[in-house]
């Protein structure tokens, strides 16, 4: 079984890697996540999530597997990053009130081979209040998180219905990225 790295920061990822069973370490990739002029949601978060496992890969043996993923929140096109301060996490989620957006994750997985899968799911918002935002900015729940919200969390009372992969808004699409980890040898029911 070759050595398995998460190039990610995000505690979110190393769970849902953790829930697979799989044993690996992180080594975090610092990467400028600027969104490329006209870039589309899918190319911005595959290439981010590339880069990250890239960069990451280079620090490691040939034979090792590094795996990365990007998680954006889009809304026609707009991409919603993390939330810079209140005012901007209002902006994010006044727009998702009693709407329906798009939640790309990308998984980018580097070892014998370079691959990289998208997930996509549809997540539809109830009608939120100015007042329930300013307390679910309080909650420090919003803070790091792509749009704004943790389904997760308690934004799940947000959430009316989601069709998609629940594990790919969290932040890495388990289907998928078992999949590409079994081209590296890598299977979840045979370790
Ligand atoms: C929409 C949504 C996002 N998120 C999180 C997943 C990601 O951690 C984060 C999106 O930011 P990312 O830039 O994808 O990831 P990150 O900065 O947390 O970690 P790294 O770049 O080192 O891999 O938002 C949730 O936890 N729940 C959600 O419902």
């Amino acid at each position: 079984m070759p050595a398995l790295i998460l190039a990610s920061a995000s505690p979110r990822r190393s769970e849902l890697l953790k829930q697979l069973g799989l044993a690996h370490t992180i080594h975090v990739a610092d990467i400028d996540e600027t969104p490329l002029c006209n870039e589309s949601p899918a190319d911005y978060v595959l290439r981010v999530a590339d880069e990250k496992s890239h960069t990451i890969h280079q620090h490691y043996p040939e034979d090792s597997v590094v795996i990365a993923a990007d998680t954006s929140v889009v809304l026609g096109d707009k991409i919603m990053g993390k939330p810079e301060s209140l005012e901007h996490a209002m902006e994010m989620l006044s727009l998702l009130s009693a709407n329906t957006h798009q939640v790309f994750s990308a998984v980018s997985i580097r070892g014998r081979y370079t691959q990289h899968c998208l997930s996509v799911s549809d997540v539809t918002f109830r009608a939120i209040t100015a007042q329930e935002i300013i307390q679910y900015w309080h909650t420090g729940e919003p803070d790091d998180k792509a749009g704004a919200y943790a389904i997760q969390g308690l934004a799940s009372t947000f959430i009316k219905n989601i069709n998609g992969s629940f594990s790919g808004i969290m932040g890495l699409p388990l289907f998928e990225t078992a999949q590409l980890l079994s081209n590296e040898g890598i299977n979840i029911f045979n370790e």
